[in-house]
């Protein structure tokens, strides 16, 4: 058994390292975190909770998950038989943006997104999209209280994939850099990264935008634009 068991062992449903367990589960049911892609991490506090790389994400349990203190980055518990997440890095990045959980789905939505966009707008663009009720799920941006209105273009980032999956920490923190009110970027052919204040706020803006994504796909398919002009 891994030290510090007590970080992770707690009857409350809300504790972290319950929360990724759950949330895996029901990820798993959208065809999120499929096949062991995908994850989700949560910082409370200090404390950084992170599942295992590889692992099939719907059927981890509390005692799964590695604790991290976000200020020294040394692990405060890690199971002997697991590795940390590969998206481990990604995730950092997120919190050290002041988020405190992100999410990493492999949406097939999400990807279709990502070859639209480049087939129609080219490498360089962002996916936009304008005039539908979801947007409203969406934050303004970092500092800007309230979320986007209905009037309002959302814009998401995409980067291009890499071999490994810590390869994206340079391209992820640069697009956050260039799109400052972002809190999410789609990563070509391979999924998004969605992050939010809080647990609530990230579950509902990676909802939003998978809803969103699915929509566009069916747009297109009909010859409807995204945007009116
Ligand atoms: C078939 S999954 C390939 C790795 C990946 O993209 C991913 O999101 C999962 O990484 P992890 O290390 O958390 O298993
Ligand atoms: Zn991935």
């Amino acid at each position: 058994m891994a030290e510090n068991e007590h970080l992770v062992r707690s009857a409350d449903p809300n504790h972290p390292s319950n929360l990724i367990c759950e949330l895996c589960r029901k990820f798993y049911t959208l065809g999120w975190v499929t096949g062991t892609g995908g994850g989700t991490s949560i910082r409370h506090g200090d404390h950084i909770f992170i599942a295992p790389s590889g692992v099939q994400k719907e059927l981890m349990q509390p005692s799964d998950m590695f604790v991290m203190d976000f200020n020294t980055r040394e692990y405060l518990r890690r199971p002997p038989i697991h590795r940390p997440s590969a998206c481990t890095p990604l995730f950092l990045a997120a919190f050290t943006a002041g988020a405190g959980c992100c999410i990493h789905t492999h949406s097939q939505w999400a990807v279709l997104v990502t070859l639209l966009v480049e087939r129609d707008f080219g490498v360089d663009a962002c996916f936009e999209i304008e005039l539908l009720e979801q947007i409203k799920g969406i934050p303004k941006g970092k500092g800007k209280p309230g979320n986007l209105g209905y009037h309002d273009t959302l814009r998401v980032p995409i980067i291009e994939n890499t071999a490994h999956e810590e390869d994206l920490t340079e391209s992820l923190e640069a697009a956050m850099q260039k799109y400052p009110d972002t809190y999410a970027v789609l990563v070509r052919r391979h999924g998004i990264y969605v992050w939010g204040d809080n647990v609530h706020k990230a579950k509902t803006q990676c909802e939003s935008l998978d809803y969103i994504f699915q929509l566009a796909v069916e747009m297109k398919k009909l010859d409807l634009p995204w945007k009116s002009s």
